[in-house]
């Protein structure tokens, strides 16, 4: 039997009461890398914020990670976002820490416990995202490839079940974003369902996968022709 970490049923996405997508149906297995597209304004970006409960359902039945989005109370909205992987433009590193400050800050927000633990599960994702060694950097002295991997990292540190990234290539060149994306397999081929939105067709030609298109307030899926 399949599993499903993403099920929406007939669901509307809604920014400030109004329709952006309607009847949206889609389930997402485990271990699946799907894109999603559409042009500027066509609800990419409050599609993913609805899997994350950062947008509401109100319309249609949603479940993510085991969590009924239609009935989730403000309490488990973190339970579900620690299920998750978060690689979003505005989930930026924090500024004024290091690198492994940065990791620790979400380690301590979600529970985690003794120092050791801690330094070893921020090694982990460092490791896993080829940057070993620049915990004690601040993120300014990083690239923008190498902080992207750090906000991967960040993003692995809780072994999510579903990674959503918002146009994780957005402003890398294309060798770095290459890099990105192998990174991406990697993660994916470890058993993390991938849903990553952009706008880079080069990146659908190179790396094909499934793909939901965001258009004229539907969802179209190139798995259901
Ligand atoms: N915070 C907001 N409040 C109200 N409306 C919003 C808000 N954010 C987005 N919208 C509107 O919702 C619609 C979908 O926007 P969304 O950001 O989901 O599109 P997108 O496909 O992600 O676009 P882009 O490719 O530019 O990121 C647009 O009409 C947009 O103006």
């Amino acid at each position: 039997m399949t599993e499903l970490v993403v099920e929406l049923r007939d669901a509307t996405i809604t920014q400030e009461e109004r329709a952006v997508l309607e009847r949206v149906s889609f389930g997402l297995e485990k271990s699946e890398f799907v894109y999603l597209v559409g042009r500027t304004g066509a609800g990419k970006s409050s599609l993913l914020k609805t899997l994350y409960a950062d947008l509401p359902l109100l319309v249609g039945t949603g479940e993510v990670a085991g969590y009924d989005l239609a009935r989730l109370g403000a309490g488990k909205v973190p339970y579900l976002r620690r299920r998750l992987g978060i690689v979003f433009q505005d989930f930026q590193l924090l500024s004024d820490r290091t690198v492994a400050e940065n990791l620790l800050f979400v380690l301590n927000a979600t529970g985690w416990r003794g120092k050791a633990r801690k330094q070893q599960r921020i090694s982990e994702v460092l490791m896993q995202v080829g940057l070993s060694g620049v915990g004690g950097r601040m993120p300014h002295r990083l690239s923008g490839g190498e902080q992207q991997r750090v906000v991967i990292a960040r993003a692995l540190l809780n072994e999510p079940i579903l990674l959503l990234a918002d146009e994780p290539t957005g402003n890398l060149d294309p060798e770095v974003s290459a890099g990105i994306m192998d990174l991406f397999g990697q993660i994916n081929n470890a058993g993390t369902a991938i849903l990553m939105a952009t706008h880079n067709f080069q990146l659908l030609e190179k790396y094909p996968h499934r793909v939901l298109t965001c258009k004229d307030g539907q969802l179209l899926d190139s798995a259901r022709p």
